[in-house]
Protein backbone atom coordinates (compact mmCIF):
# COMPACT_ATOMS: atom_id res chain seq x y z
CA UNK A 1 0.00 0.00 0.00
CA UNK A 2 1.43 3.58 -0.58
CA UNK A 3 1.29 6.42 0.99
CA UNK A 4 1.87 9.93 0.76
CA UNK A 5 3.46 12.09 3.89
CA UNK A 6 2.85 15.56 3.37
CA UNK A 7 4.09 18.45 5.31
CA UNK A 8 1.66 21.10 5.41
CA UNK A 9 1.31 24.49 5.68
CA UNK A 10 2.72 25.58 2.34
CA UNK A 11 0.99 28.24 -0.05
CA UNK A 12 0.41 27.09 -3.12
CA UNK A 13 1.14 29.24 -6.40
CA UNK A 14 1.05 28.98 -10.57
CA UNK A 15 -0.68 27.38 -13.07
CA UNK A 16 -2.28 23.65 -13.07
CA UNK A 17 -3.95 22.01 -15.85
CA UNK A 18 -6.79 19.69 -15.28
CA UNK A 19 -6.69 16.07 -16.37
CA UNK A 20 -9.13 14.59 -19.07
CA UNK A 21 -12.54 13.52 -17.01
CA UNK A 22 -12.55 10.18 -15.69
CA UNK A 23 -15.96 9.17 -15.82
CA UNK A 24 -16.54 10.23 -19.35
CA UNK A 25 -13.53 8.49 -20.56
CA UNK A 26 -14.87 5.09 -18.74
CA UNK A 27 -18.20 5.59 -20.91
CA UNK A 28 -16.65 6.70 -23.85
CA UNK A 29 -14.01 4.12 -24.00
CA UNK A 30 -16.69 1.80 -23.90
CA UNK A 31 -18.27 2.98 -26.50
CA UNK A 32 -15.34 1.82 -28.73
CA UNK A 33 -17.22 -1.66 -28.29
CA UNK A 34 -19.97 -0.80 -30.74
CA UNK A 35 -18.04 -0.43 -34.29
CA UNK A 36 -15.32 -2.56 -35.64
CA UNK A 37 -13.51 0.26 -36.90
CA UNK A 38 -11.08 2.66 -35.34
CA UNK A 39 -12.10 5.46 -32.64
CA UNK A 40 -9.33 7.39 -31.57
CA UNK A 41 -9.41 8.91 -28.44
CA UNK A 42 -8.07 12.38 -27.13
CA UNK A 43 -7.09 13.99 -23.48
CA UNK A 44 -7.07 10.46 -21.94
CA UNK A 45 -6.79 10.78 -18.04
CA UNK A 46 -3.86 8.24 -17.55
CA UNK A 47 -5.44 7.23 -14.18
CA UNK A 48 -5.40 3.46 -12.67
CA UNK A 49 -9.39 3.10 -13.69
CA UNK A 50 -8.80 3.70 -17.29
CA UNK A 51 -6.00 1.69 -17.40
CA UNK A 52 -7.43 -1.10 -15.65
CA UNK A 53 -10.45 -0.74 -18.50
CA UNK A 54 -8.37 -0.46 -21.14
CA UNK A 55 -6.72 -3.81 -20.50
CA UNK A 56 -9.48 -5.19 -19.96
CA UNK A 57 -10.74 -4.36 -23.47
CA UNK A 58 -7.28 -5.32 -24.60
CA UNK A 59 -7.92 -9.03 -22.93
CA UNK A 60 -11.45 -9.22 -24.81
CA UNK A 61 -9.56 -8.80 -28.03
CA UNK A 62 -9.67 -5.16 -28.60
CA UNK A 63 -6.80 -3.64 -30.46
CA UNK A 64 -5.42 -0.70 -28.22
CA UNK A 65 -2.67 1.44 -29.52
CA UNK A 66 -1.28 4.66 -27.54
CA UNK A 67 -0.93 6.82 -30.29
CA UNK A 68 0.30 10.20 -28.23
CA UNK A 69 0.17 11.76 -25.09
CA UNK A 70 -3.06 11.24 -23.62
CA UNK A 71 -4.03 9.85 -26.70
CA UNK A 72 -5.37 5.92 -28.12
CA UNK A 73 -6.66 4.25 -30.83
CA UNK A 74 -9.25 1.47 -30.42
CA UNK A 75 -10.24 -1.00 -33.03
CA UNK A 76 -12.50 -3.68 -31.49
CA UNK A 77 -12.99 -5.84 -34.54
CA UNK A 78 -12.58 -9.37 -33.10
CA UNK A 79 -14.19 -9.76 -30.13
CA UNK A 80 -13.68 -12.64 -27.64
CA UNK A 81 -17.18 -14.08 -26.62
CA UNK A 82 -15.56 -16.81 -24.69
CA UNK A 83 -13.32 -14.46 -22.77
CA UNK A 84 -16.07 -12.46 -21.06
CA UNK A 85 -17.22 -15.54 -19.90
CA UNK A 86 -13.77 -15.90 -18.17
CA UNK A 87 -13.13 -15.67 -14.35
CA UNK A 88 -10.14 -13.15 -15.96
CA UNK A 89 -12.93 -10.79 -17.05
CA UNK A 90 -15.20 -10.97 -13.73
CA UNK A 91 -11.78 -10.21 -11.88
CA UNK A 92 -11.03 -6.80 -14.38
CA UNK A 93 -14.50 -6.45 -14.18
CA UNK A 94 -14.54 -6.32 -10.36
CA UNK A 95 -11.88 -3.31 -9.97
CA UNK A 96 -13.85 -0.64 -11.02
CA UNK A 97 -17.32 0.67 -11.54
CA UNK A 98 -16.99 1.57 -14.98
CA UNK A 99 -16.54 -1.79 -16.31
CA UNK A 100 -20.25 -2.14 -15.90
CA UNK A 101 -20.41 -0.26 -19.17
CA UNK A 102 -19.33 -2.54 -21.19
CA UNK A 103 -22.92 -5.03 -21.04
CA UNK A 104 -24.57 -2.02 -23.63
CA UNK A 105 -22.42 -2.13 -26.37
CA UNK A 106 -21.74 -5.66 -26.32
CA UNK A 107 -25.63 -6.85 -26.28
CA UNK A 108 -26.64 -4.47 -28.90
CA UNK A 109 -23.80 -5.32 -31.04
CA UNK A 110 -23.19 -9.33 -30.05
CA UNK A 111 -26.29 -9.70 -28.54
CA UNK A 112 -24.87 -11.55 -25.61
CA UNK A 113 -22.92 -9.89 -22.16
CA UNK A 114 -22.11 -11.19 -18.71
CA UNK A 115 -22.37 -8.55 -16.23
CA UNK A 116 -20.07 -9.28 -13.03
CA UNK A 117 -20.17 -7.54 -9.99
CA UNK A 118 -18.47 -3.88 -11.17
CA UNK A 119 -15.97 -2.61 -8.38
CA UNK A 120 -15.49 1.44 -7.19
CA UNK A 121 -15.88 2.93 -4.46
CA UNK A 122 -17.37 1.55 -1.43
CA UNK A 123 -19.81 3.79 -0.76
CA UNK A 124 -23.21 2.76 0.09
CA UNK A 125 -25.51 0.68 -2.25
CA UNK A 126 -24.78 1.00 -5.80
CA UNK A 127 -27.57 -0.61 -7.43
CA UNK A 128 -27.66 -1.70 -10.80
CA UNK A 129 -31.43 -1.77 -11.19
CA UNK A 130 -31.92 0.62 -13.65
CA UNK A 131 -29.71 -0.35 -15.52
CA UNK A 132 -30.50 -4.39 -15.75
CA UNK A 133 -34.47 -3.32 -16.39
CA UNK A 134 -33.36 -0.52 -18.94
CA UNK A 135 -31.77 -3.71 -20.99
CA UNK A 136 -35.24 -6.01 -20.32
CA UNK A 137 -37.29 -3.16 -21.87
CA UNK A 138 -35.12 -3.35 -24.74
CA UNK A 139 -36.60 -6.59 -24.92
CA UNK A 140 -32.59 -8.52 -23.27
CA UNK A 141 -33.37 -11.17 -20.93
CA UNK A 142 -31.21 -11.98 -17.80
CA UNK A 143 -30.59 -14.66 -15.63
CA UNK A 144 -28.22 -14.86 -12.13
CA UNK A 145 -25.89 -17.25 -12.37
CA UNK A 146 -25.45 -18.07 -8.52
CA UNK A 147 -22.24 -20.23 -8.72
CA UNK A 148 -20.27 -17.73 -10.37
CA UNK A 149 -21.88 -14.37 -9.41
CA UNK A 150 -22.50 -12.71 -12.56
CA UNK A 151 -25.75 -11.36 -14.37
CA UNK A 152 -26.13 -13.12 -18.06
CA UNK A 153 -27.66 -11.19 -20.73
CA UNK A 154 -28.92 -12.45 -23.86
CA UNK A 155 -31.32 -11.05 -26.76
CA UNK A 156 -32.16 -11.91 -30.11
CA UNK A 157 -32.36 -8.09 -31.37
CA UNK A 158 -33.19 -5.13 -28.84
CA UNK A 159 -35.99 -2.86 -29.86
CA UNK A 160 -36.88 0.57 -29.26
CA UNK A 161 -39.16 1.17 -26.49
CA UNK A 162 -40.66 3.96 -24.35
CA UNK A 163 -38.93 3.66 -20.37
CA UNK A 164 -39.29 6.07 -17.44
CA UNK A 165 -35.90 5.59 -15.36
CA UNK A 166 -36.29 4.96 -11.78
CA UNK A 167 -33.32 6.89 -11.04
CA UNK A 168 -31.14 9.40 -13.05
CA UNK A 169 -28.44 6.78 -13.15
CA UNK A 170 -25.16 7.92 -14.66
CA UNK A 171 -23.69 5.12 -15.85
CA UNK A 172 -27.22 3.46 -16.42
CA UNK A 173 -28.10 6.36 -18.40
CA UNK A 174 -24.85 5.29 -20.86
CA UNK A 175 -25.06 1.58 -20.60
CA UNK A 176 -28.99 2.05 -22.28
CA UNK A 177 -27.70 4.68 -24.88
CA UNK A 178 -25.31 2.47 -25.92
CA UNK A 179 -27.57 -0.31 -25.97
CA UNK A 180 -30.98 1.97 -27.86
CA UNK A 181 -28.35 3.28 -30.34
CA UNK A 182 -28.11 -0.23 -32.63
CA UNK A 183 -31.84 -0.83 -31.57
CA UNK A 184 -34.61 -1.86 -33.89
CA UNK A 185 -37.43 1.63 -33.53
CA UNK A 186 -37.07 4.50 -31.41
CA UNK A 187 -35.99 4.38 -27.67
CA UNK A 188 -37.29 7.00 -25.78
CA UNK A 189 -35.94 7.09 -22.00
CA UNK A 190 -37.27 9.87 -19.72
CA UNK A 191 -35.32 10.82 -16.16
CA UNK A 192 -31.97 9.90 -18.01
CA UNK A 193 -29.03 11.50 -16.62
CA UNK A 194 -27.82 14.23 -18.76
CA UNK A 195 -24.36 15.16 -17.20
CA UNK A 196 -21.85 16.46 -19.27
CA UNK A 197 -20.33 12.51 -19.67
CA UNK A 198 -23.70 11.46 -21.09
CA UNK A 199 -23.99 14.71 -23.44
CA UNK A 200 -19.82 13.97 -24.57
CA UNK A 201 -21.11 10.29 -24.64
CA UNK A 202 -24.22 11.12 -26.85
CA UNK A 203 -22.46 14.10 -29.72
CA UNK A 204 -19.73 11.25 -30.03
CA UNK A 205 -22.14 8.58 -30.77
CA UNK A 206 -24.02 10.79 -32.97
CA UNK A 207 -20.55 11.19 -34.54
CA UNK A 208 -20.40 7.51 -35.28
CA UNK A 209 -23.48 7.67 -37.39
CA UNK A 210 -26.59 7.41 -34.10
CA UNK A 211 -29.70 9.30 -33.71
CA UNK A 212 -30.01 10.83 -30.58
CA UNK A 213 -31.76 13.77 -29.84
CA UNK A 214 -32.73 15.76 -26.86
CA UNK A 215 -28.84 15.57 -25.65
CA UNK A 216 -28.63 17.42 -22.62
CA UNK A 217 -31.88 17.59 -21.47
CA UNK A 218 -33.60 14.31 -19.32
CA UNK A 219 -35.66 13.27 -22.20
CA UNK A 220 -33.48 11.32 -25.47
CA UNK A 221 -34.85 10.00 -27.96
CA UNK A 222 -33.03 7.70 -30.14
CA UNK A 223 -33.43 5.67 -33.49
CA UNK A 224 -31.58 2.97 -33.90
CA UNK A 225 -29.57 2.62 -37.03
CA UNK A 226 -27.38 -0.71 -38.65
CA UNK A 227 -24.31 -0.07 -37.74
CA UNK A 228 -21.97 2.83 -36.54
CA UNK A 229 -18.47 3.81 -37.70
CA UNK A 230 -15.23 5.32 -36.55
CA UNK A 231 -14.79 8.74 -35.20
CA UNK A 232 -12.34 11.28 -33.12
CA UNK A 233 -13.17 12.08 -29.58
CA UNK A 234 -11.68 14.95 -26.67
CA UNK A 235 -12.48 13.95 -23.21
CA UNK A 236 -13.47 17.57 -21.23
CA UNK A 237 -11.36 18.18 -18.43
CA UNK A 238 -12.90 16.97 -15.31
CA UNK A 239 -14.78 18.92 -13.32
CA UNK A 240 -14.33 17.21 -10.03
CA UNK A 241 -10.40 17.43 -10.27
CA UNK A 242 -11.12 20.94 -11.01
CA UNK A 243 -13.51 21.58 -8.30
CA UNK A 244 -10.69 19.56 -5.91
CA UNK A 245 -8.45 22.28 -7.25
CA UNK A 246 -10.76 25.38 -6.17
CA UNK A 247 -11.21 23.69 -3.18
CA UNK A 248 -7.46 23.63 -2.38
CA UNK A 249 -6.46 26.72 -3.53
CA UNK A 250 -9.33 28.24 -0.91
CA UNK A 251 -8.08 26.23 2.14
CA UNK A 252 -4.42 26.43 1.58
CA UNK A 253 -4.95 30.52 1.38
CA UNK A 254 -3.13 29.67 -2.33
CA UNK A 255 -2.91 31.68 -5.76
CA UNK A 256 -3.67 29.47 -8.61
CA UNK A 257 -5.08 29.55 -11.99
CA UNK A 258 -6.67 26.42 -13.56
CA UNK A 259 -6.37 26.05 -16.98
CA UNK A 260 -8.93 25.62 -19.83
CA UNK A 261 -11.50 24.21 -17.68
CA UNK A 262 -14.33 24.36 -20.34
CA UNK A 263 -16.35 26.78 -17.79
CA UNK A 264 -20.13 26.27 -19.61
CA UNK A 265 -19.69 22.98 -18.67
CA UNK A 266 -19.04 23.01 -14.79
CA UNK A 267 -22.90 23.82 -14.23
CA UNK A 268 -23.27 25.10 -11.02
CA UNK A 269 -20.15 23.89 -9.25
CA UNK A 270 -18.56 27.66 -9.48
CA UNK A 271 -21.35 29.11 -8.38
CA UNK A 272 -21.76 26.72 -5.25
CA UNK A 273 -17.40 27.76 -4.23
CA UNK A 274 -19.42 31.27 -4.38
CA UNK A 275 -21.44 30.59 -2.12
CA UNK A 276 -18.84 29.15 0.33
CA UNK A 277 -17.34 32.92 -0.06
CA UNK A 278 -14.35 31.52 -2.34
CA UNK A 279 -13.13 34.33 -4.94
CA UNK A 280 -12.22 33.15 -8.26
CA UNK A 281 -12.53 35.26 -11.76
CA UNK A 282 -13.36 33.52 -14.97
CA UNK A 283 -10.59 34.57 -17.26
CA UNK A 284 -11.04 33.49 -20.50
CA UNK A 285 -11.47 29.14 -20.23
CA UNK A 286 -8.93 29.86 -17.12
CA UNK A 287 -10.17 30.04 -13.94
CA UNK A 288 -8.32 32.62 -11.32
CA UNK A 289 -8.17 32.08 -7.81
CA UNK A 290 -6.48 34.85 -5.42
CA UNK A 291 -4.94 34.14 -2.34
CA UNK A 292 -7.77 34.26 0.58
CA UNK A 293 -6.89 35.08 3.92
CA UNK A 294 -10.91 34.16 5.22
CA UNK A 295 -13.52 32.97 2.64
CA UNK A 296 -17.06 33.91 4.65
CA UNK A 297 -20.31 30.58 3.80
CA UNK A 298 -23.06 32.58 2.80
CA UNK A 299 -26.52 31.94 4.36
CA UNK A 300 -29.72 31.97 2.88
CA UNK A 301 -31.61 34.95 2.23
CA UNK A 302 -33.68 34.47 5.05
CA UNK A 303 -30.22 34.20 7.64
CA UNK A 304 -30.55 30.47 8.11
CA UNK A 305 -27.84 28.29 7.71
CA UNK A 306 -26.78 27.16 3.50
CA UNK A 307 -27.03 23.79 3.04
CA UNK A 308 -24.53 22.48 -0.09
CA UNK A 309 -26.41 19.35 -1.04
CA UNK A 310 -25.96 16.96 -4.03
CA UNK A 311 -28.59 16.61 -6.93
CA UNK A 312 -28.89 14.91 -10.33
CA UNK A 313 -27.17 17.04 -12.80
CA UNK A 314 -27.69 20.13 -13.35
CA UNK A 315 -27.55 19.77 -9.66
CA UNK A 316 -24.06 19.15 -7.58
CA UNK A 317 -22.30 16.96 -8.15
CA UNK A 318 -22.38 14.55 -4.92
CA UNK A 319 -18.57 13.90 -5.90
CA UNK A 320 -17.41 16.91 -4.90
CA UNK A 321 -19.59 17.16 -1.54
CA UNK A 322 -16.04 15.74 0.69
CA UNK A 323 -14.33 18.89 -1.01
CA UNK A 324 -16.88 20.77 0.22
CA UNK A 325 -16.57 19.70 3.78
CA UNK A 326 -13.43 20.03 3.77
CA UNK A 327 -12.94 23.38 2.37
CA UNK A 328 -15.93 24.82 5.43
CA UNK A 329 -13.90 23.57 7.99
CA UNK A 330 -11.55 26.44 7.67
CA UNK A 331 -14.59 28.88 6.32
CA UNK A 332 -16.07 31.54 8.15
CA UNK A 333 -19.72 30.18 9.13
CA UNK A 334 -21.25 27.04 9.47
CA UNK A 335 -23.12 25.03 7.16
CA UNK A 336 -24.77 21.76 6.43
CA UNK A 337 -23.18 19.05 3.88
CA UNK A 338 -25.97 16.81 2.60
CA UNK A 339 -25.42 13.82 1.03
CA UNK A 340 -28.24 12.54 -0.21
CA UNK A 341 -27.46 10.01 -2.81
CA UNK A 342 -24.92 7.61 -1.07
CA UNK A 343 -25.16 6.40 2.62
CA UNK A 344 -21.03 5.67 3.35
CA UNK A 345 -19.19 8.93 2.14
CA UNK A 346 -19.32 10.79 4.92
CA UNK A 347 -17.77 8.47 7.62
CA UNK A 348 -14.21 9.86 6.77
CA UNK A 349 -15.15 12.78 8.49
CA UNK A 350 -13.81 11.10 11.70
CA UNK A 351 -10.41 11.93 10.29
CA UNK A 352 -10.95 15.71 10.01
CA UNK A 353 -12.56 15.85 13.86
CA UNK A 354 -9.43 13.78 14.66
CA UNK A 355 -6.96 17.06 12.70
CA UNK A 356 -9.22 19.08 14.85
CA UNK A 357 -12.10 20.38 12.60
CA UNK A 358 -15.39 21.28 14.01
CA UNK A 359 -17.95 18.56 12.91
CA UNK A 360 -20.94 16.95 13.87
CA UNK A 361 -22.03 13.91 11.85
CA UNK A 362 -25.70 14.26 12.35
CA UNK A 363 -26.54 10.79 10.32
CA UNK A 364 -24.68 9.10 7.58
CA UNK A 365 -26.03 11.59 5.01
CA UNK A 366 -25.71 14.70 6.75
CA UNK A 367 -22.66 16.77 8.80
CA UNK A 368 -22.76 20.03 10.07
CA UNK A 369 -19.44 21.93 9.85
CA UNK A 370 -18.61 24.99 12.26
CA UNK A 371 -15.45 27.06 9.93
CA UNK A 372 -12.34 27.97 11.40
CA UNK A 373 -12.32 30.91 9.86
CA UNK A 374 -8.00 30.31 9.19
CA UNK A 375 -7.61 30.96 13.36
CA UNK A 376 -6.89 27.81 14.28
CA UNK A 377 -5.04 25.19 11.60
CA UNK A 378 -5.97 21.80 11.47
CA UNK A 379 -3.21 19.46 12.96
CA UNK A 380 -1.31 16.61 10.81
CA UNK A 381 -2.21 13.17 11.24
CA UNK A 382 -2.32 9.70 10.45
CA UNK A 383 -5.10 8.78 8.34
CA UNK A 384 -6.43 6.01 5.03
CA UNK A 385 -7.82 7.00 2.27
CA UNK A 386 -11.21 5.12 1.93
CA UNK A 387 -12.45 6.45 -1.40
CA UNK A 388 -11.69 8.85 -4.29
CA UNK A 389 -12.48 11.36 -3.30
CA UNK A 390 -12.77 11.59 0.65
CA UNK A 391 -9.23 10.92 -0.45
CA UNK A 392 -8.57 13.81 -1.65
CA UNK A 393 -10.45 16.11 0.68
CA UNK A 394 -7.81 13.93 3.31
CA UNK A 395 -4.72 15.38 1.20
CA UNK A 396 -6.76 19.00 0.60
CA UNK A 397 -6.51 18.95 4.99
CA UNK A 398 -2.71 17.84 4.72
CA UNK A 399 -1.70 20.28 2.73
CA UNK A 400 -3.42 23.04 4.91
CA UNK A 401 -2.54 21.33 8.62
CA UNK A 402 0.24 22.16 10.60
CA UNK A 403 2.90 19.93 10.59
CA UNK A 404 3.27 16.19 8.82
CA UNK A 405 0.30 13.49 7.82
CA UNK A 406 0.71 10.63 6.37
CA UNK A 407 -2.21 9.52 4.16
CA UNK A 408 -2.32 5.49 3.54
CA UNK A 409 -4.19 3.63 0.92
CA UNK A 410 -3.41 6.38 -1.91
CA UNK A 411 -4.44 3.86 -4.70
CA UNK A 412 -7.87 4.86 -4.04
CA UNK A 413 -6.82 8.73 -5.25
CA UNK A 414 -4.90 7.08 -7.97
CA UNK A 415 -7.87 5.80 -9.15
CA UNK A 416 -8.81 9.30 -10.32
CA UNK A 417 -6.63 11.75 -10.47
CA UNK A 418 -3.37 11.85 -12.50
CA UNK A 419 0.23 11.85 -10.70
CA UNK A 420 -1.56 14.33 -8.24
CA UNK A 421 1.69 14.13 -5.71
CA UNK A 422 4.11 15.65 -8.38
CA UNK A 423 1.55 18.24 -9.95
CA UNK A 424 1.01 19.68 -6.26
CA UNK A 425 4.46 19.40 -5.66
CA UNK A 426 4.97 21.98 -9.11
CA UNK A 427 3.31 25.00 -7.53
CA UNK A 428 4.86 24.69 -4.33
CA UNK A 429 3.56 21.48 -1.75
CA UNK A 430 5.66 19.22 -0.03
CA UNK A 431 4.11 15.94 -1.07
CA UNK A 432 6.36 12.20 -1.03
CA UNK A 433 5.01 9.22 -2.14
CA UNK A 434 6.83 6.47 0.02
CA UNK A 435 5.79 2.51 -0.98
C1 LIG B 1 -18.11 5.68 -13.08
C2 LIG B 1 -19.07 6.78 -12.80
O1 LIG B 1 -19.52 7.48 -13.69
N1 LIG B 1 -19.36 6.98 -11.50
C3 LIG B 1 -20.25 8.05 -11.12
C4 LIG B 1 -21.67 7.59 -11.34
O2 LIG B 1 -21.84 6.40 -10.61
P1 LIG B 1 -23.14 5.50 -10.84
O3 LIG B 1 -23.61 5.64 -12.25
O4 LIG B 1 -22.77 4.17 -10.33
O5 LIG B 1 -24.19 6.18 -9.92
P2 LIG B 1 -25.76 6.37 -10.17
O6 LIG B 1 -25.94 7.62 -10.96
O7 LIG B 1 -26.32 5.10 -10.68
O8 LIG B 1 -26.29 6.60 -8.72
C5 LIG B 1 -25.51 6.90 -7.64
C6 LIG B 1 -26.29 6.83 -6.36
O9 LIG B 1 -27.19 7.88 -6.31
C7 LIG B 1 -28.48 7.41 -6.12
N2 LIG B 1 -29.33 8.25 -6.99
C8 LIG B 1 -29.07 8.34 -8.31
C9 LIG B 1 -29.89 9.10 -9.12
C10 LIG B 1 -30.99 9.74 -8.53
O10 LIG B 1 -31.78 10.40 -9.23
N3 LIG B 1 -31.19 9.64 -7.20
C11 LIG B 1 -30.37 8.90 -6.41
O11 LIG B 1 -30.57 8.79 -5.22
C12 LIG B 1 -28.46 5.96 -6.54
O12 LIG B 1 -29.42 5.19 -5.86
C13 LIG B 1 -27.06 5.54 -6.19
O13 LIG B 1 -26.96 5.12 -4.87
O14 LIG B 1 -22.56 8.61 -10.89
C14 LIG B 1 -22.46 8.91 -9.49
C15 LIG B 1 -23.55 9.94 -9.18
O15 LIG B 1 -23.31 11.13 -9.83
C16 LIG B 1 -21.06 9.39 -9.16
O16 LIG B 1 -20.94 9.51 -7.77
C17 LIG B 1 -20.00 8.41 -9.66
O17 LIG B 1 -18.73 9.00 -9.59
C1 LIG C 1 -17.53 7.40 -7.00
C2 LIG C 1 -16.65 7.64 -7.95
O1 LIG C 1 -16.14 6.73 -8.79
P1 LIG C 1 -16.66 5.24 -9.13
O2 LIG C 1 -18.08 5.38 -9.57
O3 LIG C 1 -15.76 4.85 -10.26
O4 LIG C 1 -16.49 4.44 -7.89
C3 LIG C 1 -16.11 8.99 -8.20
O5 LIG C 1 -15.56 9.21 -9.29
O6 LIG C 1 -16.20 9.84 -7.30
Amino acid sequence: MAEFIVQGGNRLKGEIVPQGAKNEALQIICATLLTPERVTLHNVPEIVDILQLMDMLRAMGVEVEKTGPQSYAFRARDIDLDYIRSEDYRRRGARLRGSVMVIGPLLARFGIAYLPKPGGDKIGRRRLDTHLIGFQKLGAKFDYDFDNNYFALRSDGLRGTYMLLDEASVTGTANIVMAAVLARGETTIYNAACEPYIQQLCRMLVRMGADIRGIGSNLLTIRGVERLGGTEHTMLPDMIEIGSFIGMAAMTQSEITIKEVSFGDLGIIPAQFARMGIHFEQRGDDIYIPSQEHYEIDTFLDGSIMTIADAPWPGLTPDLLSVFLVVATQAKGSVLIHQKMFESRLFFVDKLIDMGAQIILCDPHRATVIGHNHERRLRGTMMTSPDIRAGVALLIAALSAEGRSVIQNVEQIDRGYQNIDARLNALGANIVRAE
